[in-house]
């Protein structure tokens, strides 16, 4: 968390999924958030939870935002975004071009999209699985929503997705990490470096 911070990360997430190593408990939680409070969007990572386990989250560590990485249809990110009073995100999976006509409904309701790579078969984890996407699909997208690009990211290549997709928001989890659930603070350092010194055209 220091170093994301000290390196001008706009956004960190916290997750809360028990199935993932990165999954934190409540109150390793409020000590991150606490760190990060006022100095970064905080965002809850949840999947398909209900909305007692949101009020709880919300309750103790206040994130900014919650995102959503599961199945979760447009009505609960609706009655989340009432309940919680907090900004919503929805993770959409991609794997080709189809996949991104559901992002016009989520539009709707969500505060910004997430466009993350479809997990592979077999995979308990519905995202933090380092795999990619064709990135030039989110070329030109126009959703009237801020929206990010996340799946198989890391220093060395983050800076040719964003040339390549055109996006100006990214998200990273496992390619920051020296090994599964651990970060590497020089991972994060390079990742933002390498994600803030790239030129958007327009
Ligand atoms: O990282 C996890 O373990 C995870 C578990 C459940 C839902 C989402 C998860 N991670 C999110 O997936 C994307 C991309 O990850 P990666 O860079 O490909 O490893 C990112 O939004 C993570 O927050």
């Amino acid at each position: 968390m220091a170093a994301a911070l000290d390196a001008g990360a706009d956004m960190v997430g916290l997750m809360f999924f028990p199935k993932s190593p990165r999954h934190v408990s409540l109150s390793q939680a409020c000590r991150l958030a606490d760190m990060a409070r006022g100095r970064a969007e905080i965002v809850a990572v949840t999947v398909n939870m209900d909305l007692d386990g949101l009020s709880r989250i919300n309750e103790l560590v206040k994130p900014d935002t919650f995102q959503f990485h599961g199945e979760e249809a447009p009505e609960a990110l609706a009655a989340a975004k009432v309940m919680q009073g907090t900004k919503v995100m929805k993770a959409i999976s991609i794997s080709d071009r189809s996949d991104l006509e559901q992002a016009h409904y989520y539009a709707v309701v969500a505060d910004r999209l997430l466009f993350d790579a479809k997990p592979p078969k077999g995979s308990e984890l519905p995202g933090g699985n380092g795999v990619s996407y064709d990135w030039t699909i989110l070329k030109d997208l126009d959703l009237k929503k801020p929206f990010m690009l996340s799946g198989g990211l890391d220093p060395e290549n983050v800076a040719e997705a964003i040339r390549l997709s055109g996006v100006s928001e990214v998200d990273v989890s496992s390619g920051v990490e020296r090994e599964k659930g651990v970060k590497d603070s020089g991972l994060i350092r390079a990742f933002l470096a390498a994600a803030k010194g790239v030129k958007v055209p327009g």
